[in-house]
């Protein structure tokens, strides 16, 4: 008797690599994976690089990495993080006026927003030293530097270090800048008063040969619908973890843009000129 065993299929999960940082709490708390997806979290420069060298098949990557990348990925159509406007968590913190600025201190942690402050200083016509160290706002700009380049959750905290406390009647229309001697300049603000557009931060991107499963595309349609439905609460929960008022949380999570719009779209592909001009053309699929 002969004893055929059916080959075995074997199925890899399809493995995501999410940048948790509080500005994505509103898509990615409410995930329910599907059991075909595995995932695991990193600061943007990581997933950049895990996404890159084939470590993971998904990831809401610095958009100027996809950019550099346009010829192997591609972006999901319709998720994005994206502001128009001030985004309050990509902050240059300075203690001289811009065009007196001669070392700026930058995280490693995120290229996007290197790559921005290059783009906003070359329209201005200027060419600070830029040099990568990490640590406060306010310990780099005390030992020597007079700017200091910082992103997500913990440039947020010492934004609000330096302009707050504030009340909810505060936050619009008008969030003062300058405090403890300290001036913030937020980045998407920056950029929106050069072009009038959105600034997009994050796209989700895969590699072109490899797309994801749609149920991964559900879960994550079904968790935005649910996270910005909820927001307060999803607002209050990370404002204890940040230490900061549930109004000032609430009020940045509702400014960001997740769906890619023909806005966003619009900010995109301007960004993608100036910052990397000799770029494939990007592909939304
Ligand atoms: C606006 C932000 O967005 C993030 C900033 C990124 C970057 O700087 O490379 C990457 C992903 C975004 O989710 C932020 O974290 O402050």
């Amino acid at each position: 008797m002969t004893n055929h065993q059916p080959s075995s299929i074997i199925h890899h999960p399809y493995r995501a690599g999410w940048i948790h940082f509080t500005n994505v709490a509103p898509i990615l708390d409410p995930l329910v994976l599907p059991p075909s997806v595995t995932a695991i979290t990193g600061v943007p420069t990581a997933m950049n690089e895990a996404l890159l060298s084939g470590r993971v098949d998904i990831a809401n990557i610095s958009a100027v990495e996809f950019i550099r990348h346009a010829d192997t990925l591609a972006a999901l159509p319709d998720f994005s993080v994206a502001v128009l406007g001030p985004v309050y968590s990509v902050n240059l913190f300075h203690t001289r006026p811009l065009e007196q600025l001669r070392r700026i201190a930058l995280t490693s942690q995120s290229a996007m927003s290197v790559a921005l402050l290059e783009v906003l200083l070359a329209q201005r016509g200027l060419t600070p030293m830029l040099e990568r160290a990490e640590g406060e706002a306010e310990a780099l700009l005390a030992s020597g530097y007079d700017g200091v380049l910082r992103i997500g959750d913990n440039a947020l905290r010492e934004w609000y270090g330096v302009v707050g406390p504030f009340g909810e009647d505060v936050i619009v229309p008008e969030i003062p800048q300058v405090g403890r001697g300290i001036t913030v300049t937020d980045l998407a603000e920056e950029w929106f008063h050069l072009t009038g557009h959105p600034f997009v931060f994050a796209v989700w991107a895969y590699r072109k040969d490899n797309p994801p499963p749609p149920e991964l595309l559900l879960a994550m349609r079904a968790a935005r619908r649910e996270g910005i439905g909820h927001l307060a609460e999803v607002s209050g929960r990370h404002a204890q973890k940040l230490g900061l008022p549930e109004d000032v949380v609430q009020h940045y999570l509702w400014n960001f843009r997740y769906h890619l719009e023909e806005a966003d779209r619009l900010g995109l592909n301007e960004f993608a000129d100036l910052a990397v001009p000799e770029h494939a053309p990007l592909t939304f699929g």
